[in-house]
C-alpha cells in the first residue's frame, strides 16, 4: 500500500507544540519528509533551541502522528535545529499573533485571576496553583503567574528545575501538569533572596506579562505577593481586567489583615470577586474527625465585608501538603483527597467578569 505523502504531512503538521500550543506546521518546525519501503516514513523536526527540554514530549507526538497515517509501518525521526535567522521570524510571528496585554490576554476572552491574600502563609500560591491545575485538568487553556517576587514557589509547586525558553525577545513559559508557568525562580537561585526595589520589580512584572509567550489562554492566575503593598498595587494596574481572588485562613488575626486588601481593592475600584477560605478544618481520614486548628467563621467575614461570594473553604489537608512538597498540585496528584475535591469545586464556579464591546470590565457573574 502506498502512503500519501500529503496525508503524512498534514499530520505532522498539525501536531501542537507543548510549549508554544500552536501547530508544528505554522511554526516552520517541520522538514523535509521523505518515504522508503514498506511504509517507512523519515521525518525532520526544527526545534527552537537545541537544548529543547521538550524533545521527547515533540518526537512521541510526532511518531503518533504520522503512524495514524493508513500504511505507515517504521517511522524515523531526525530532530535538528533552526537557525537564527528562522527563530528570529519565529518570534516576530508569536509576537504578532498573541501579544498578552496588546492582542490577546486583555482583548480577548482570557479571564485573569488575581489571587491576593493580607498576610504571607496563608496558602494564597497554593490555592493559586491548584485552581490553576484543575481549571487546566478539565481541558481548559491555563497560565500561572508568580508574582510573589520575593516569596516565589511555583517552580516548587510544580516541580520545575528549568529557565524558559527564550526566542528572540519572547519567553517561553515552562508547560507542568497542563499549565503555563512564568516565575522569576526560573531565573535564580532557589536559595539566593531576590532583592529588588519596587521600580525594579515593577519592570520584571511588565516583561513577564508582554514579553512572554502566553498564548491563547482561557484563564491566567496571577499568584500576587502578599499584603496591599506598591508591587501588589502596580501589578493590579498593569492588568486592569483581573478579577481579585483573597484569600483567608479562618483565624481572626487573619481575616483583619485581609479585610486591609478588600479596602484596599476597593478604593483603587478593583473590588474582590470572591473570597477562598483555606486551612478551614483539619482533615483526620482515619479518625474520620474535623477539627478547627485556625477556628472557624474568617472566610465568611471577610466575604461579608468585601460584599463577595465566599467560593469555598479548602481543608487543611495532609495529601495537600504532602503534594506540594513533592511538586505537584494536589488536584493532580490525589484528586479524591479532602482539599482536592473542595479546590477542583471552586474552580469550577469562579465568577467570570464580562467585558463591554470597548472591553472594559462589567460587574461579574458568577456562571
Ligand atoms: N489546605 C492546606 N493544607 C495543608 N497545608 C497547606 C494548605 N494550604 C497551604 N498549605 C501549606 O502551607 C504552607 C504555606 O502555603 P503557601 O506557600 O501557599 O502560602 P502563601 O500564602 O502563598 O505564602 P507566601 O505569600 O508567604 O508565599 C505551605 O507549606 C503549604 O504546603
Amino acid at each position: 500500500m502506498r502512503v500519501d505523502l500529503e496525508a503524512v504531512q498534514a499530520a505532522v503538521e498539525a501536531v501542537r507544540d507543548p510549549e508554544i500550543g500552536r501547530p508544528l506546521g505554522e511554526l516552520g518546525m517541520v522538514g523535509p519528509i521523505s518515504m522508503g519501503r514498506g511504509g517507512r516514513v523519515r521525518i525532520q523536526l526544527r526545534l527552537t533551541t537545541a537544548a529543547c527540554p521538550l524533545a521527547d514530549q515533540l518526537h512521541a507526538a510526532a511518531v503518533a502522528a504520522v503512524r495514524a497515517v493508513d500504511g505507515v509501518g517504521r517511522v524515523e525521526v531526525e530532530m535538528t535545529t533552526m537557525p537564527a535567522r528562522e527563530r528570529a521570524e519565529l518570534a516576530e510571528h508569536l509576537g504578532r499573533v498573541a501579544t498578552p496585554l496588546t492582542g490577546g490576554l486583555e482583548s480577548g476572552d482570557t479571564q485573569i485571576y488575581a489571587v491576593a491574600s493580607g498576610k504571607g502563609g496563608v496558602g494564597k500560591s497554593t490555592v493559586a496553583a491548584n485552581l490553576a491545575a484543575a481549571l487546566a485538568a478539565s481541558g481548559k487553556r491555563v497560565g500561572l503567574l508568580d508574582a510573589d517576587v520575593w516569596g516565589y514557589s511555583i517552580p516548587h509547586l510544580f516541580g520545575v528545575r528549568r529557565s524558559p525558553v527564550v526566542l528572540g525577545e519572547l519567553m517561553l513559559p515552562v508547560p507542568a501538569h497542563g499549565v503555563s508557568l512564568m516565575s522569576i525562580g526560573f531565573f535564580v537561585d532557589e536559595e539566593q533572596p531576590v532583592v529588588w526595589r519596587g521600580p525594579m520589580m515593577h519592570k520584571a512584572m511588565e516583561q513577564f506579562i508582554t514579553d512572554t509567550y502566553w498564548g491563547d489562554l482561557d484563564a491566567l492566575f496571577v499568584d500576587l505577593p502578599p499584603g496591599t503593598g506598591d508591587a501588589t498595587l502596580s501589578l493590579l494596574e498593569l492588568l486592569p481586567t483581573a478579577t481579585l481572588l483573597a484569600v483567608t485562613t479562618p483565624q481572626e488575626t487573619a481575616r483583619m489583615v485581609a479585610t486591609r486588601v478588600a479596602r484596599m481593592a476597593a478604593e483603587i475600584g478593583r473590588p474582590v470577586a470572591g473570597v477562598i477560605e483555606n486551612m478551614s478544618t483539619a482533615e483526620c481520614a482515619e479518625c474520620r474527625s474535623h477539627t478547627a486548628i485556625f477556628g472557624t467563621g474568617g472566610g465568611a467575614r471577610l466575604a461579608a465585608e468585601a460584599d463577595a461570594p465566599l467560593l469555598g473553604q479548602v481543608p487543611l489537608d495532609i495529601a495537600l501538603r504532602d503534594a506540594a512538597d513533592r511538586g505537584t498540585p494536589v488536584v493532580v496528584d490525589s484528586p479524591r483527597a479532602a482539599s482536592a475535591l473542595e479546590l477542583r469545586r471552586i474552580a469550577g464556579s469562579l465568577p467570570r467578569s464580562r467585558r463591554s464591546l470597548a472591553g472594559r470590565s462589567l460587574p461579574l457573574a458568577v456562571v
